[in-house]
């Protein structure tokens, strides 16, 4: 036995891009990705996707440079995961959303050689390089067009002899390129920035064999069955798309493509695709099963629809509405550090099923248990660093390790020592509790749990409660400062459209709502309405800037209400 071990067959660098060669051999024919009339098959995608690779080699890409994209869920972002590190580099998905100047920062730090970018983005990302320092490097930027949007369609053409996208596939592409392999399992592969909830986005790197185990890890956990039907409603810049580019060609689905995600789109989509699976942020969700019932069709849906949401915590109340627009929901949970979802709230069925409907979603809002793919989970104690105890109350942070740890942050040292500690855990940031029944519940991110008289309060619970009201659409609780307490929750809500209880809705109200179901030192003393709640561009509610808010607005003194509009 002790002469066994690694060897040079057994030891080939694990890569997801494999999964697409085999995808051409067995899926050759079938659609891979569609995008209006726009319809390719898994061995045109292959081909498309070395095209790609050997024509950045060509422009001088080698091993290890960045090249980003910025661009929506169109058919060349889905080729991007495959072709730019088919050609060796490191691909860094750049958000659409952001500003010039994040922008800017990003391409800096990120030191990237050269940039696809949709049409749209062009000016911005003009905006952006002229803001790089002058001896920086720019990279070469590629547009790529898109003949189906209106909105692009009417922006002046590309001028003539521009390198294009579909140029550069079709005239420096080889369709019979050998793609650069990793020479190790631990080459960088992607880098992607966090979304910057909680500070400036940070650099996040993950290796070939990370996206190998959670691509795989994915599949398994949300028992994805051969060529399913995905709808790409969840950003592909989000943390590459939660590894779904590369795990829906392991399984050769067809990948539908979405510019933009409006409700409208997306049931007449599901309807006329035959759609059966999409992911999403909970704000998603929300939108889906807050729609009116003319834009909701065709009632019910044609068939079973699976979504699985992750990225902030999703509300029961959210989940009980969206199950009930007829949609079967899966709740994951993960970080950009992590690059996909790595716990999930894996079902039990039997008992649970039996539950009354609100019952079922309130356990379902849990985070739950680790994937199989992840080594392990706990939420330990920030003092002692000990398992707290498994009663559902005691909080601590939430740590994880396995192979879909980040390999650290770019050229940020003390952050990535900071996040994964000598004790062989990586510090998530969340604050948990874990049940007796050894399932994950996040209560908060450290920097958002509200002290109030010495008392913690889960920001993510009184949210929860406030999601149950029924005129409410949005809800975020922040600290406001108090001169007795130290701090007091401060809600701001939006409404919901169209709701009877909308009109008469008061503030006064909704704190009587929630100080009837918890315990009152729980339940705001401030509601503020907003017509809409400040997001990140990843849907995130930004919470720095509800505490800003809540902060100008001066302290309360303890006993006193204050309500206001915004
Ligand atoms: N299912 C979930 N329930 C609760 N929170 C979640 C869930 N999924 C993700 N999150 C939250 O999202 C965070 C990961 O988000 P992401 O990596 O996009 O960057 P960010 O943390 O929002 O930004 P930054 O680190 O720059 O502040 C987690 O740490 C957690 O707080």
């Amino acid at each position: 036995m002790d002469k066994l071990g690694a060897n040079a067959a057994n030891s080939c660098p694990l890569t997801p891009l494999g999964f697409l060669e085999r995808a051409a051999t067995v899926f050759g024919d079938c659609t891979s990705v569609v995008y209006h009339d726009t319809v390719f098959t898994w061995s045109q995608t292959f081909r498309r996707c070395l095209r790609l690779a050997s024509a950045l080699v060509s422009l001088g890409i080698k091993r290890r440079d960045v090249v980003s994209v910025l661009l929506p869920n169109v058919p060349a972002m889905y080729e991007a995961h495959f072709g730019v590190p088919m050609s060796g580099a490191v691909l860094n998905s750049i958000n659409t959303r952001l500003d010039a100047r994040t922008a800017s920062v990003l391409l800096r730090h990120s030191g990237s050689k050269l940039i696809l970018v949709d049409s749209a983005s062009l000016p911005l990302i003009r905006d952006a390089l002229q803001l790089l320092p002058p001896d920086h490097e720019p990279p070469r930027v590629i547009p790529v067009e898109d003949p189906h949007d209106h909105e692009t369609a009417t922006l002046p053409a590309a001028p003539a002899g521009t390198l294009t996208y579909e140029r550069l596939l079709e005239e420096a592409g080889d369709p019979g390129f050998a793609w650069v392999r990793p020479a190790s399992k631990w080459d960088p592969m992607v880098l992607n920035y966090t979304s910057g909830t909680t500070s400036a986005p940070k650099g996040v790197v993950h290796c070939h064999r990370a996206i190998f185990l959670v691509a795989l890890d994915s599949l398994v956990e949300w028992a994805v069955p051969p060529r399913p039907t995905y709808l790409w409603t969840l950003p592909m810049f989000h943390t590459n798309g939660w590894s779904f580019p590369w795990g829906m060609a392991a399984v050769g689905a067809t990948n539908v493509c979405l510019r933009r995600v409006d409700a409208g789109e997306v049931y007449a989509t599901i309807a006329r695709r035959g759609v059966t699976h999409l992911c999403g942020a909970p704000v998603v969700l929300n939108m889906l099963a807050n729609a009116p019932e003319g834009v909701r069709r065709p009632l019910p849906l044609p068939g079973k629809v699976r979504i699985l949401t992750a990225g902030a915590p999703p509300p029961a109340a959210v989940l009980h509405r969206t199950e009930a627009a007829g949609f079967e929901v899966s709740h994951g949970y993960g970080l950009t550090e992590t690059a996909a979802v790595v716990v999930t709230c894996a079902w039990k069925g039997g008992e649970w099923d039996r539950l009354p409907a609100s019952e079922r979603a309130r356990l379902k809002a849990r985070q739950g248990v680790r994937t199989p793919g992840t080594a392990e989970l706990d939420v330990v104690d920030g003092d002692t660093g000990r398992a707290v105890p498994r009663d559902g109350a005691a909080m601590g942070e939430v740590v994880i390790r396995g192979g879909c740890v980040t390999l650290g942050y770019l050229n940020d040292d003390e952050a990535t020592r900071a996040a994964i500690r000598g004790d062989g855990w990586f510090y998530t940031g969340d604050v948990g509790v874990m049940h007796p029944d050894g399932y994950l519940e996040i209560r908060d991110r450290s920097k958002d749990v509200i002290i109030s008289g010495g008392e913690n309060i889960s920001s993510v619970e009184l949210e929860s409660v406030l999601y149950g009201h029924p005129a409410v659409n949005e809800a975020a609780a922040v600290a406001r400062p108090d001169e007795f307490w130290g701090e007091t929750p401060c809600a701001f809500v939006s409404l919901r459209e169209g709701a009877a209880e909308r009109a008469a809705v008061t503030s006064e109200e909704i704190i009587a709502w929630c100080r009837e179901r918890m315990p009152h030192y729980m339940a705001p003393k401030t509601v503020v309405f907003m017509a809409e709640l400040p997001k990140t561009s990843t849907g995130k509610v930004q919470k720095y800037v509800l505490r800003d808010l809540a902060k100008k607005m001066g302290p309360t003194t303890g006993r006193g209400r204050i309500t206001s509009k915004m």
